[in-house]
């Protein structure tokens, strides 16, 4: 459990929060510039849908594995050094991205854009444990959001202006340069902005610095992963957040056009109601979650079993054509998954110790990215065998039907591990401890055992 010093909100906490949630900024404009210049980069490298797909899931693949090695790195270097090379490694592979002509290289590209992306979002977090006492923690990750969403926007709209007017390179360049230009705000302590570059390292020192051996490393991976808190924050991102990311990323515009018949304006303009949502749920939810930390599991099991009754319904609606009504609350309760998600952090924040907590923050973030990238590819799979023996809408039935099962599978695992934390949690109030939230005996309570 965080055991230091709370520390109090000063300005240059805000300039620190600023300063790195640019870098996310930078990181989710990144990671959705295909979103705009899919049909551009069909044409340049000659492919087709298929292929335009495998650069998304390549996407979340490589940022669902490179979430611990970045929860080390941040635990050994400190969160603005591991920023400096996120936002170089973005740089340097979009930069690369701009020039090459070939599918190949350009998946290799965006392989490195999606290393320095992973490296973005622990960082940030990291920041705000070491900037801002514990209360303020729910609402500044959720608000944190509120950047991605503007990197989102800033990739949709001047992007999409600048590529025909720009064309490819210098578009993608532009990206790239803005990336580097960044990274010079982080580059060395007291040289361009002494609060935020002097203060990181004083305020909350990387303690692994010299422990940088491989044995060390796994023994931090198997500690922040067995351990009943980790286990409970990995189970509560992949399920909260994997199907609405699924949808919104990959499955959702091919859906709502093919399966649905729906014009490509209407389903984009449904995509953007799920990302304006989302920012209105994330500050209602870091709000709730920080004034009730005692609530926020029973928040994320609501949004949950919601969220499965969506893909239940999806898969289960007769002709796999639900009437618009349908839709809109089907897209409304799926932006719930990523803001109710934040309780992945906190939990991480709660129960890891300082020196691997962002070990067990990447931890926890990985469990989001896997189910999405397991999601994403169990859904192509199905499309593809369902496609050849039945009509568009029912395909996505089937393959809607593996989000339905992973999500529960996700929910029975965090149902499990929410039991067992509690039984702890409850054993610890029994000894005379304090943990992070104080919870009453319930019926449905695991009876206390004597391991625990
Ligand atoms: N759970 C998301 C955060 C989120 C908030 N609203 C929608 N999604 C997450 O894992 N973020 C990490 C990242 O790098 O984007």
């Amino acid at each position: 459990m965080v055991s230091s010093a709370e520390p109090s909100v000063t300005m240059r906490s805000w300039f620190v929060w600023f300063a790195g949630a640019g870098v996310y900024l930078l990181a989710v404009f990144n990671r959705s510039t295909l979103g705009v210049a899919g049909p551009d980069a069909m044409i340049k490298f000659g492919i087709g849908p298929g292929q335009l797909s495998v650069f998304v899931l390549l996407q979340v693949g490589v940022y669902a594995v490179m979430q611990i090695p970045a929860g080390l790195l941040v635990d050994r270097f400190g969160p603005r050094k591991v920023l400096l090379a996120a936002a170089l490694t973005m740089g340097i592979g979009q930069l690369t991205f701009a020039f090459v002509p070939s599918y190949g290289l350009a998946l290799l590209a965006r392989g490195v854009l999606g290393c320095g992306d992973a490296l973005t979002y622990v960082s940030v977090l990291r920041l705000l444990t070491s900037w801002f006492p514990g209360e303020r923690y729910a609402m500044l990750a959720s608000l944190s959001g509120f950047f991605g969403m503007v990197g989102n926007v800033l990739a949709t709209v001047p992007l999409a202006m600048l590529l025909p007017v720009a064309g490819w390179g210098p578009s993608f360049a532009t990206a790239a340069i803005i990336c580097l230009v960044y990274a010079l705000i982080l580059v060395r302590p007291g040289t361009v902005t002494p609060p935020y570059l002097q203060l990181p390292l004083e305020q909350d020192p990387p303690t692994r610095t010299k422990n940088f051996d491989l044995r060390a490393m796994l023994r931090d991976v198997r500690d922040a992963a067995t351990l009943t808190g980790g286990r409970l924050s990995f189970w509560v991102h992949f399920t909260t957040m994997s199907g609405s990311a699924t949808f919104l990323l990959l499955w959702g515009f091919p859906y709502l056009t093919e399966a649905l018949g729906y014009d490509r304006a209407l389903a984009s303009a449904l995509l953007m109601l799920m990302v304006v949502v989302q920012l209105g749920l994330a500050v209602v939810f870091g709000w709730f979650m920080g004034s009730r930390p005692d609530l926020r599991m029973p928040l994320v099991i609501v949004t949950c079993l919601l969220n499965l009754l969506v893909w239940v319904t999806f898969t289960a609606w007769p002709d796999g054509r639900p009437p618009f009504p349908v839709v809109i609350a089907a897209i409304t309760v799926m932006a719930s998954g990523g803001p109710a998600s934040a309780v992945a952090f906190m939990l991480a924040r709660d129960y890891q110790p300082r020196q691997r907590l962002s070990t067990g923050t990447g931890y926890a973030n990985a469990g989001g990215w896997t189910a999405t990238a397991l999601c994403s590819v169990a859904v192509g799979v199905v499309l593809d065998l369902a496609g050849a023996r039945t009509g568009v809408a029912e395909s996505y039935r089937w393959a809607f039907g593996t989000i339905a099962l992973i999500t529960a599978l996700g929910l029975g695992r965090l149902l499990v591990w929410w039991l067992r934390s509690r039984r702890e949690l409850l054993a610890l109030q029994v000894s005379g401890g304090q943990g992070p939230v104080v919870v009453r005996r319930h019926r449905f309570d695991l009876p206390h055992s004597e391991h625990h």
